[in-house]
């Protein structure tokens, strides 16, 4: 999946992935977690999503990575929000309030960036991306996290062949195979969500699927 793939849906206003209102698993769930208001939140692959908003309504600071300028452009916009730029290595940082938003290739991002990160939430992020790039983003973005990070990690299930990705899916036990030498994972709920997608259903899928994991990051 190259990054001209999103910059084309972006351009083209081909964002079925991006929600209108917080997700219902984020909202159950995230309280769980006992992070500190104030503390901030990691969001890889962000969008524009409203998720970003929610997570500032509950005291953090949120830092947002996206390839997408016109993605982040409009999240601010969204918000009647102008924010500061400037530039890094890592790429272009637009901050206004609680929130910071990165431009630039998560799996680029260097591990000084993200050290003040307590929290992580990736929601469409892991399942955006095909198995080598899941294994790219395993072995950079998530592995710079720091030492007692830790966050929920939300899923899509589907059968593979009734459809192409993305969203791909991506079963438990690729989760497991993925995190759980740096970090403890443990399932905290799976939705039968296929009554509610009839885009899914008119591509011919036959069962469908989410689910939701608490990470803590146990080693570096
Ligand atoms: C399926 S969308 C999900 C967006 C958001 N998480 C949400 O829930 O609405 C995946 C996003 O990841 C971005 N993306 C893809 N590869 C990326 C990378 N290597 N670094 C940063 N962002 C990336 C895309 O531009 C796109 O906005």
């Amino acid at each position: 999946m190259e990054p001209s793939f999103w910059h084309d849906r972006w351009e083209s206003n081909r964002i079925g992935f991006h929600r209108d209102a917080p997700l219902p698993l984020l909202t159950a769930h995230w309280r769980s977690l006992a992070l500190p208001a104030g503390s901030c939140v990691c969001v890889p692959l962000c969008g524009k999503s409203l998720d970003m908003v929610w997570l500032a309504e509950q005291g953090h600071r949120v830092l947002g990575i996206e390839l997408s300028t016109r993605a982040v452009t409009q999240f601010f916009d969204e918000r009647g929000l102008a924010p500061r730029v400037h530039t890094s290595a890592a790429g272009t940082h637009y901050v206004s309030g609680p929130w910071e938003l990165l431009v630039g290739d998560a799996f680029a991002v260097p591990a000084a960036l993200l050290a003040d990160c307590a929290g992580v939430y990736d929601r469409a992020a892991l399942i955006a991306l095909p198995p080598q790039l899941r294994a790219t983003y395993a072995a950079t973005t998530w592995a710079r996290l720091p030492a007692q990070c830790r966050g929920l990690l939300v899923t899509l299930e589907y059968p593979q062949h009734e459809k192409s990705g993305p969203p791909f899916p991506v079963a438990e036990d690729e989760v497991r195979a993925r995190f759980e030498a740096q970090w403890t994972v443990a399932l905290l709920e799976r939705r039968d969500i296929i009554a509610s997608e009839p885009s899914f259903q008119a591509e011919g899928v036959s069962a469908l699927s989410t689910a939701v994991y608490r990470v803590a990051r146990t080693a570096r």
